[in-house]
């Protein structure tokens, strides 16, 4: 496909989104463009990314290899996403999201992560940032951390003939993988449970805590699950108890959420309007939590018999500055990816 790189409209931690246009016709699509050299993570998500079709997936629309002031360009081009983020959606608006939209939007993500999950993908970065807004609503998007739950099944998907990675974002880490125990679908489901909080409140799931290895510690180990705000109805509280068990076994699936009936009255036409985000004097403006290291994305090493989680976290803490794209002497921590510049 012959294209046009038009205006930048978003920037990640190692690739920029622009506008695109076709040449030939006048459709207009997103591409995420990284060096070619260093396309190692964007050439595995369009691998994955390819590979699905759901409306509540943002649509792949091919890739290509350009050159552009001397650079080799990789460039994964994905349908133009007009609404932007739902975090963007709310910061925008300075404050918080009702009830009402919440219910439609985790409906849409629900049916994104059934589709995912029944296809053995777990997609492993959930959070307000990566759920794109359209004409028809949410749609999951990034797939940079996605991985076959069994890996070896696929060849060359994600973790297979190497260690294990383990990843994601820690304000929305599910206890195991803070522990580095493991990623399964679950984890995405605790995940959806921290980007409903995002939603209701414009906070973070865990609020006061900007400290990476203190909120690894705190989600590993306390016991405690990020605080369910209180003035959401009887039926989203429970909707959010059974997202945000500790235990992975416990946690619901996105099959058995579907029936909840929290999501029972989410109309699928539901219109989306200005109206349904209202303002709050509590919003994520009022925090620098957003723009704190808990919120960029790691890739974190995964259990093994010579160390403890705890040790782990400790490193992680100590370490994270250092850490930018690198490895490290024994090759299992591997790139910890900053989306903000230092
Ligand atoms: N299809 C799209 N349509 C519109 N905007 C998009 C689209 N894809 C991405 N963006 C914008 O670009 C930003 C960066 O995209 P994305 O999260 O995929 O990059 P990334 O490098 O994987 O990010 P990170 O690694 O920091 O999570 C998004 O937050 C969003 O604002």
């Amino acid at each position: 496909m012959d294209w046009t790189r038009g205006h930048i409209i978003g920037r990640g931690s190692s690739a920029t989104v622009s506008v695109a246009k076709s040449i030939w016709c006048d459709e207009v699509f997103a591409v995420k463009s990284v060096e070619l050299s260093e396309s190692q993570l964007l050439q595995k998500e369009q691998k994955i990314l390819s590979q699905l079709s759901s409306p509540y997936i943002v649509i792949y629309k091919g890739y290509d290899v350009t050159k552009e002031k001397d650079k080799q360009m990789f460039n994964l081009m994905m349908e133009y996403m007009s609404g932007g983020t739902i975090s963007n959606a709310i910061r925008k608006q300075g404050g918080r999201i009702n009830e009402q939209l919440i219910g439609y939007y985790a409906k849409q993500i629900l049916l994104g992560l059934e589709y995912l999950h029944s296809r053995g993908i777990a997609h492993c970065d959930i959070k307000g940032q990566n759920i794109l807004l359209g004409k028809t609503g949410a749609k999951i998007s990034d797939f940079g951390c996605a991985r076959w739950v069994d890996a070896a099944e696929r060849d060359g998907g994600g973790a297979a003939g190497s260690v294990e990675q383990i990843g994601g974002t820690p304000m929305f880490m599910a206890p195991e993988v803070a522990r580095g125990e493991e990623q399964g679908c679950p984890a995405d489901i605790w995940a959806l449970g921290c980007t409903i909080i995002e939603m209701a409140t414009g906070r973070s799931p865990w609020t006061d805590m900007t400290n990476t290895a203190s909120l690894l510690y705190l989600i590993a180990f306390s016991g405690e699950s990020p605080e369910i705000p209180r003035f959401l109805s009887l039926q989203a509280k429970d909707f959010l108890y059974k997202c945000l068990r500790r235990d992975p076994k416990d946690r619901w699936t996105a099959k058995q959420l579907l029936r909840h009936p929290f999501l029972e009255e989410s109309n699928s036409n539901f219109m989306i309007t200005q109206d349904f985000v209202t303002s709050s004097p509590t919003s994520i403006l009022d925090q620098d939590i957003w723009s704190s290291d808990s919120m960029d994305r790691y890739l974190i090493r995964t259990a093994s018999s010579v160390d403890t989680p705890l040790q782990r976290i400790r490193e992680l803490g100590s370490n994270s500055r250092e850490l930018n794209c690198k490895w490290n002497d024994d090759q299992r921590w591997i790139t910890v990816r900053s989306s903000r510049s230092e």
